[in-house]
């Protein structure tokens, strides 16, 4: 059960489907004070798109360049890119959420920062080193060499990764080195790193560090743990899913509205993970109603943000096909159990019915995006449903998706176009590329910008 106890009443959203008992969470009015950092920045995020106050990016760095034709599969690229041209679009990103007053950590900087610690620097040597991979000679011979290196320099190994020539030259021979080619990995590059939301999503007042389903992310996990156990920034913060490890990813989670969260089940996301998310959010009371929605088990929709996101308080945009087909699994505690430790399932119902019931609202908007199939699917798989809140009724988008935008502006929603030519061949937009750690409080009135 949860220890901390929360300031203020039931959401804003109304008490429609709420559980006896939950009370909704609300920002606290007792902020923590941080030297440099101010209160309104506090980690805290209800809802999908309160005013954003702070928000974690990753630039992309050395660890876009180890993508080769060889590699750009297993690595989870669908092409090349362009590297310097990658991190001029991604600049531009950080700028127009800047302009909107958001302040832009950078997960490079905060990770260096972190490995100033010994604790973290060690803990980082650790993560880097796979003895399995690397044997226990050249593993040892490794982490010796990893443990003299500045913070900075364990930094770039952890997220570039280092191949076989790189390796710092060693006494005696080594099957494992003569056996590698000279340019495969010793220590796996990162290049999904770009993508924030997935291996970490704060909900409520409480960060969940994501369980990644894919070997080639599997070890972002670890740069986070280390960045919110050791950052000064992040002292005292509490974690949400604890040590499960069923797979769970950022970009499958939407928290439609204080309390409520809807979990995308499908590549990534294992239903396992969805509840145990679950389970685990009940007896943190961070929420009420977890709506697990199944979703296609293909590349094109690895996560439910790539079908459906949030760009109003009562309003999504979403891929016209998964309007009709999206159902949800609604997911509460059990009150005849008396306790939070059983689950009532209930469904599947339409995803629609079933998040309109949950958020307390008559129903949820669907910004009729009305393209013809073909677009639609070209737009889709170019991100168009992919967008980050900035406000309620205020995304970015990347420019590239025309109609899409043209019909979010017709719906009253202001679109900040961003280029995304070299940042999409990871196959992510605006909203897979950030991981909101403040949103201020949803004004009070739902109003949707119409
Ligand atoms: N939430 C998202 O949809 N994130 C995009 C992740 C793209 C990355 N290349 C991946 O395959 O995991």
């Amino acid at each position: 059960m949860r220890n901390e106890s929360h300031v203020g009443g039931a959401g804003s959203c109304g008490s429609g489907g709420l559980p006896s008992g939950f009370t909704a969470p609300r920002p606290t009015a007792v902020l923590i004070t941080l030297a440099g950092v101010n209160q309104a920045n506090s980690p805290r995020v209800d809802s999908e798109v309160g005013p954003l106050r702070s928000v974690l990016l990753h630039r992309p760095g050395a660890e876009l360049k180890r993508l080769t034709p060889r590699n750009n599969d297993q690595l989870l690229f669908d092409s090349i890119p362009w590297v310097g041209r990658a991190q001029e679009e991604h600049d531009a990103f950080a700028e127009v959420l800047r302009g909107h007053g958001v302040e832009v950590l950078l997960l490079s900087e905060l990770l260096r920062a972190t490995l100033e610690d010994p604790r973290a620097h060690a803990a980082g040597v650790h993560a880097a080193v796979d003895g399995r991979r690397l044997g226990g000679d050249l593993a040892d011979s490794l982490r010796s060499h990893l443990s003299g290196v500045p913070a900075g320099v364990l930094a770039e190994v952890l997220m570039a990764g280092m191949t076989f020539e790189e390796l710092p030259a060693a006494e005696g021979t080594s099957l494992v080195r003569k056996m590698n080619h000279p340019y495969d990995f010793a220590v796996d590059p990162l290049p999904n790193l770009l993508f924030t939301r997935d291996s970490s999503a704060w909900i409520a007042d409480r960060v969940a560090i994501s369980s990644l389903a894919m070997p080639a992310r599997n070890r972002e996990t670890a740069l986070l743990d280390l960045v919110y156990a050791y950052h000064p920034r992040f002292l005292g913060t509490v974690r949400a899913y604890g040590a499960h490890s069923a797979p769970i990813e950022g970009g499958d989670i939407l928290l439609l509205a204080p309390g409520v969260l809807a979990v995308g089940v499908g590549e990534r996301t294992s239903a396992a993970g969805a509840e145990a998310l679950a389970r685990s959010a009940f007896a943190d009371d961070i929420a009420h109603t977890v709506l697990a929605v199944p979703i296609a088990q293909a590349r094109a929709t690895m996560h439910l943000d790539t079908v459906c996101t949030m760009v109003g308080a009562d309003a999504v945009v979403m891929y016209p096909l998964a309007r009709e087909s999206l159902v949800a699994y609604t997911l509460r505690p059990d009150e005849a159990d008396g306790g939070k430790e059983a689950l009532r399932v209930d469904g599947p119902r339409p995803f629609l019915t079933a998040a309109a019931e949950a958020m307390g609202i008559d129903r949820l908007r669907v910004i009729d995006t009305g393209l013809d199939p073909v677009t639609a699917e070209r737009e889709q798989w170019d991100d168009g449903n992919n967008t980050l809140a900035v406000a309620p009724g205020v995304v970015v988008g990347y420019e590239r998706n025309i109609e899409t935008n043209a019909r979010l502006e017709q719906a009253g929603i202001e679109v900040l176009r961003i280029a995304g030519s070299e940042l999409g061949s990871g196959r992510g937009g605006p909203r897979c590329m950030s991981c909101p750690i403040a949103r201020a409080p949803l004004p009070e009135k739902l109003a949707f910008p119409n």
